[in-house]
């Protein structure tokens, strides 16, 4: 699929992208609203705030998807640095998000502005029913002039329901919310190619997809100590959200009013996708399995076809604790992982019906593949493919999404 691109340079040095777009999610990192010695830095959040309630003013839709909870929280508690069991940055983070949230009313107010607190976990938004309740709620906050405020519901984000951190779930919730542009705010002013401290690094102005980003060395987070995914999860959320039709900023939060203004600042990553079907992007990048359902090899090649729903007649055994709705991976006969969908039936009933009925297991348009039928879908002729949607994930994504730490 060739996408149409748009440059700054041809348009007078503005980005048409930014200029366009009517809801604008914009995430703000913990090490951007901190004060060098720790704490919520109120100047900071106040600069942070003028930008967005001028654009708010202006008529454009502003969805914030804030960090800095656990950094509110650590001198509350007289902690000196951020915990490292996630006990303690769930402690940390129950204090600070009043304070954050509090801090940000306040500064709104100053506009005028009211903001909304929304806290969500990987859960809320991966079944069907409360992604659209998550999208009716935000949009309804939206349209009645307030702001809502994001951030991950970290005292109950155990690993198994945590989206991990919050670049990952800005870009989500561009989704979810029918963004136009995210803008990530950081403490750098952009991705470069390699560390940017080493003297000589560059800074890229413009990402067309994963070829531009062959050679680019992505570090950990810098040196605030509250920080927390460094590069990697920005371009990790960069290429989900423009994966999904939504282009991206990442700038520096000092320069956020010229990213807003569609100046060139940072560094633009364009489109590669389009909009796709909403809950199959939570299924893609940020689910955790409740069980495994092991397929026949004639189920796993109709699978891989997109031959109608899935029947309990192709499976032949079931693992875990699953409840209907609940995400769950299925396997070929090897074991290999060659899909991950939503379960139409709960483990026990399942376990009964396998082998022996042709109740649906997992709807088609609860299912995305994963490599392994990722391979024999390439193998179909594209022509086929493109008539069954099915949707082919690149190896390498799968292993970076189940890569996660004990923190927040
Ligand atoms: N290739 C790179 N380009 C830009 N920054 C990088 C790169 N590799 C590592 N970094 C580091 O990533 C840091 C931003 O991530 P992080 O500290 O997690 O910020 P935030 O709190 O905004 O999420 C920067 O301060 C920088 O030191
Ligand atoms: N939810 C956590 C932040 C997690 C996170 O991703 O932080 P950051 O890397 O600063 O964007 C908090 O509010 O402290």
């Amino acid at each position: 699929m060739t996408l149409p691109v748009t440059n700054a340079a041809e348009n007078g040095g503005l980005r048409p992208d930014v200029l366009r777009a009517r809801r604008i999610v914009v995430k703000v990192g913990s090490s951007s609203l901190t004060t060098a010695v720790g704490g919520l830095d109120s100047d900071r959040v106040d600069a942070l705030v003028d930008v967005l309630s001028r654009t708010r003013s202006g008529g454009t839709e502003i969805v914030l998807v804030s960090s800095g909870a656990i950094a509110a929280g650590l001198a509350p508690l007289g902690l000196a640095e951020r915990p490292a069991d996630l006990a303690g940055q769930q402690a940390a983070a129950c204090v600070g998000q009043g304070l954050l949230v509090a801090r940000y009313t306040a500064s709104f107010a100053r506009y005028g502005l009211r903001v909304g607190q929304v806290l969500l976990t990987a859960d809320d938004i991966g079944r069907r029913a409360q992604y659209r309740n998550a999208y009716r709620a935000l949009t309804k906050v939206l349209s009645m002039g307030a702001v809502p405020i994001v951030n991950e519901n970290d005292t109950v984000a155990t690993s198994e329901i945590r989206f991990g951190d919050n670049d990952r779930l800005a870009a989500l919730v561009s989704h979810l919310v029918r963004a136009d542009l995210l803008v990530l705010l950081s403490d750098i002013d952009g991705l470069y190619d390699g560390d940017p401290r080493r003297p000589g690094a560059q800074r890229l102005t413009d990402v067309y997809g994963q070829q531009d980003l062959a050679s680019v060395e992505l570090g950990g987070a810098g040196t605030s100590g509250v920080g927390t995914g460094g590069m990697k999860t920005k371009v990790e959320a960069a290429r989900i959200a423009t994966g999904a039709g939504v282009p991206v900023v990442l700038t520096a939060a000092r320069h956020a009013a010229d990213a807003l203004a569609g100046r060139e600042t940072g560094t633009l990553f364009h489109r590669t996708g389009d909009r796709n079907s909403d809950h199959l992007l939570w299924l893609e990048h940020a689910s955790s399995p409740r069980g495994t359902v092991q397929l026949t090899a004639d189920a796993v090649h109709a699978l891989v076809q997109g031959r109608g729903a899935l029947p309990a007649t192709g499976v032949t055994r079931v693992a875990g604790q699953f409840v209907a709705g609940d995400p769950v991976e299925l396997l070929d006969e090897e074991g290999h992982v060659v899909a991950r969908g939503l379960a139409s039936l709960a483990f026990q009933e399942l376990s009964l019906l396998r082998g022996r009925s042709g109740r649906e297991v997992v709807h088609q348009d609860d299912l995305v593949l994963l490599p392994a039928a990722a391979r024999a879908a390439a193998a179909l002729p594209a022509q086929l493919r493109r008539a069954v949607n099915v949707r082919v994930l690149p190896a390498r994504e799968f292993a970076s999404r189940d890569a996660g730490g004990p923190g927040i």
